[in-house]
This record gives C-alpha cells, structure tokens and sequence, in this order.
C-alpha cells in the first residue's frame, strides 16, 4: 500500500518559512503538482469558516491566490488530498454528507488550462463527484420560433425523472408566464456582466439585443439531481460548449421555411413587431451557420412536431430501443469520521477505518476506483466506481461492489 498523499499542515511550515499558519481548530493540505504546490484549507475558528485555496510557486518563489471556479464544498471538519493524474486533487473530507464528501480540485485539466488563458491568472475549479452515470447532456440550438422550448417541454413531460433543464441567465425581460428561476434567471446586465468577468459562465452570448449565458451552477445543479442536462442556446454559446471540455450532443433545430418561422412567431405572440422582424433577419446566419458550421452531430427538421420528436427521442436513445426508466440513482458515500487515506496506485485510492467489534475490532476498506472518470469542471465529476472490501478477508478478492 502506497503512502498517505497529503502532506500536514506543519510539514508545509517547515517547508515555506512564510507560510500562512492557520489557528489551531482549522486545517490544510498541501499537494505538490510539478513547481506549484497547492495548498488547501480551511480556519474555521470562527462561524464564518471559508475553504481557501493558495499557490506557492517554487519556481518564483512566490505565494499566489488563483481564481476559484465552481461552487466549493459546503463546510466540512477536515479532508484528505490525493494528486491523480498530475491534473486534479482528489479530496475526500470528514464530517460532511453522504453525497458531499468526495470531491476534485482541478489544478491542470483542460478546462483550468483554458479560463488560465482568457482570466490571465492561475485558476483552480472544484468538481463535486456524483455517483451514478448521467447521460452526456444535451445541447439544443434553432433559430427563434422554430420549436426547440416546445421540443423541450415535451421531453421534460415524458421523462420527467430523466432530464433536467439548465435554467440561463438573461437580460432580456420576461415574458407573460415566464417564471424567475424557472424559465430563466432574469438578471440585470451590470450583474450579469460582472459574473461573466469573474468566470461564472459556462458561455454567454449577445442574442436580439439581450445577453444570454449558461452559470457553471445551473449545468451543476442538473448534474447533483442525477439528471442528463439540456441546454437550449444559440448558434454562438453552442460553438463555446463545443469548444470547452463539457462533452455534450449538440443538435440543431431547423424550421421547413422562414415563411413557417415566421407565421409560428406571429402566432405565439410574445414579440413585437420589430421583435419579430429582428428574430428573422437573425434566423437567416442562425440557420446556414446550423448547417454548415460543423458545431452539431444532428440536424433536424420541425416540420411536424410530432414526427421531429419521435426524431429527437431516437437521437437520444428513449425510441423504446432502451430502457426509458433512468436507473435509480445510487446512493452517496457512508464515511465514517475517522479514517485513513491511501493511494495504492493511478487508478485506486484506500479509505480504511476501524469498526468496533466485542472481540477485536475489524477494519474495514472502501476503495474508491477512479479509472473511469467522466466530465469534470465545468459540471459534476461522475464515472466514480466505490467497493467495500469484505472486513472478514480483507483482501480484495473480497471486494463486493457498494448499493
Ligand atoms: N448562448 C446562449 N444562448 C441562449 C441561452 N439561453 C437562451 N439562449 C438562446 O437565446 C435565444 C433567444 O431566446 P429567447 O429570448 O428565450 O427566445 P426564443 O428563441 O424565441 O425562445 C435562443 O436562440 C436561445 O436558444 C444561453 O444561456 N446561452
Ligand atoms: N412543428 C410545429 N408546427 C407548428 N407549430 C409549431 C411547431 N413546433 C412548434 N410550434 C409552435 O411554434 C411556436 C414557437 O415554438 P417555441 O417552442 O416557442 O420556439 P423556440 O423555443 O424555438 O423559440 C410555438 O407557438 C409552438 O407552439
């Protein structure tokens, strides 16, 4: 069995003389990734404890606080670090909730490689693991009018336990039955603007006057319900998706003519003339860009609404060829709060802890193999495969997989 990953906290102040000790109750690891260490920590001494991420840089010498993207874990008691990959920090912690304790710093991956370019400063993201194995999430294009929120709505009615919408972020004001929340989070441009700066955003883009743009929480917050994501987004923010590291089926929704487009326009009734008539000049790059661009896997045509979602339903799997019921959703990870943590090599990390028995206490192993991980920052990390070593053997032909 490997050694423990993690250095202490007083191994890195004897290293760095101008570390940054923190108070007695609070903790830290300190994780080395090539000439940056990365040391993560917590002081919470006092009720407003805050996970903190710094940077010191051998190479310069130099202590650096990067850019933190991604919602972080909820306040815990102490965690354990494990470098995988030379490009993430496994982060198993204590006292937290079955579905909150494991999680991945991303230090190096792909996508903090690209926001360390556009931000021009070090960047880390957090990535919670989920359990269970979403489907690749869906991206959902067209120009205005021609189907796609009627598409989604009836897929969301069907599969109601399947899918999950990715709720946007606008400017634009809402329409007669659009809810805050659920149809969109309207927002005002200064804020929206502000959380684009500060690397909150999937995508955005400018759309008919308005700016749109998918938070790295709402694609999050579909992923932490178990559900496949569906985003419904232009031409533009599909282009940025395909570009980033969320690995998605990107289809295209195109309308028989401009005539149909524009009569399903005027019938829904929610834009105004000039509304309507900017829609339509805009529809005309929408859709040869749709075509031609090489952004999506598939193109369908919302002639009959019908037939196109009998269309759609087989691209994604659900045409009675697979199974239409999501498997249940497993559940998170029992940890006891006291336990050790060990890498035994790339693909296994060991959590071992002690069960009190009348005679002599039995120890029990949770390996947690991590070969198949999938997706990552921006979004959930899933792929994750737990088992429990037989406490009685405590081998691994005892492993048996957990529920
Ligand atoms: N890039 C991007 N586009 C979005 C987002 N949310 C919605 N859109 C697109 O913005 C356009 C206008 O949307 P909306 O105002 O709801 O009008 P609709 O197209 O007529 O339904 C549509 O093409 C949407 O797909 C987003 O988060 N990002
Ligand atoms: N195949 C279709 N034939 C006729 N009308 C349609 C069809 N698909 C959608 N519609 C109607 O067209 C209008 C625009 O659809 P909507 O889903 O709001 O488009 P989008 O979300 O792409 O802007 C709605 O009134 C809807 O009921």
């Amino acid at each position: 069995m490997g050694e423990a990953p993690a250095l202490c906290v007083e191994d890195l102040k004897e290293r760095f003389s101008n570390g940054f000790g923190l108070g007695s109750k609070g903790f830290e690891t300190s994780t080395d990734v090539g000439d940056k260490t990365f040391v993560i920590g917590c002081n919470n001494n006092d009720s407003t404890s805050s996970l903190e991420v710094h940077i010191y840089d051998k190479s310069r010498g130099k202590w650096v606080i990067p850019t933190v993207l991604g919602t972080k874990p909820k306040p815990y008691e102490g965690h354990s670090a494990v470098l995988l990959n030379e490009d993430r920090i496994l982060i198993i912690t204590r006292g937290s909730t079955p579905d909150d304790c494991i999680w991945f710093l991303e230090v190096d991956t792909e996508y903090v490689k690209q926001q360390k370019e556009g931000l021009e400063t070090e960047v880390v993201a957090w990535s919670k693991c989920v359990r269970g194995d979403a489907e690749k999430p869906v991206v959902i294009s067209g120009p205005s009018g021609v189907g796609k929120g009627t598409l989604i709505n009836m897929l969301m009615k069907e599969f109601p336990s399947m899918f999950g919408f990715s709720v946007s972020h606008t400017t634009r004001a809402p329409r007669g039955t659009e809810k805050n929340g659920v149809h969109y989070h309207f927002t005002e441009r200064s804020v929206m603007e502000k959380d684009i700066k500060d690397g909150k955003f999937l995508e955005f883009a400018s759309v008919h006057g308005n700016l749109y743009g998918t938070s790295i929480e709402a694609v999050e917050a579909v992923a932490d319900s178990g559900k496949r994501c569906i985003l419904d987004i232009d031409v533009q923010g599909a282009k940025s998706v395909r570009a980033s590291s969320l690995d998605a089926v990107f289809i295209f929704i195109s309308p028989p003519s401009m005539s149909e487009l524009e009569e399903r326009l005027r019938l829904r009734g929610t834009e105004t003339e000039e509304q309507i008539q900017k829609r339509l000049r805009n529809a005309k790059a929408e859709i040869e860009q749709g075509k031609s661009s090489g952004i999506f896997d598939h193109i369908l045509c919302n002639d009959n609404l019908e037939k196109c979602y009998e269309n759609l339903k087989k691209l994604l799997g659900l045409d009675g060829s697979a199974p239409i019921n999501p498997k249940p959703s497993p559940n998170g990870i029992n940890l006891p709060p006291n336990h050790s943590v060990s890498k035994i090599d790339d693909n296994k990390i060991i959590i071992q802890h002690e069960t009190p028995g009348p005679g002599n206490a039995s120890k029990n192993l949770i390996v947690l193999d991590v070969s198949l991980l999938k997706g990552g920052a921006p979004g959930r990390t899933r792929g994750l495969d737990v088992y429990n070593v037989d406490p009685i053997s405590n081998c691994l032909n005892g492993i048996h997989k957990l529920s």
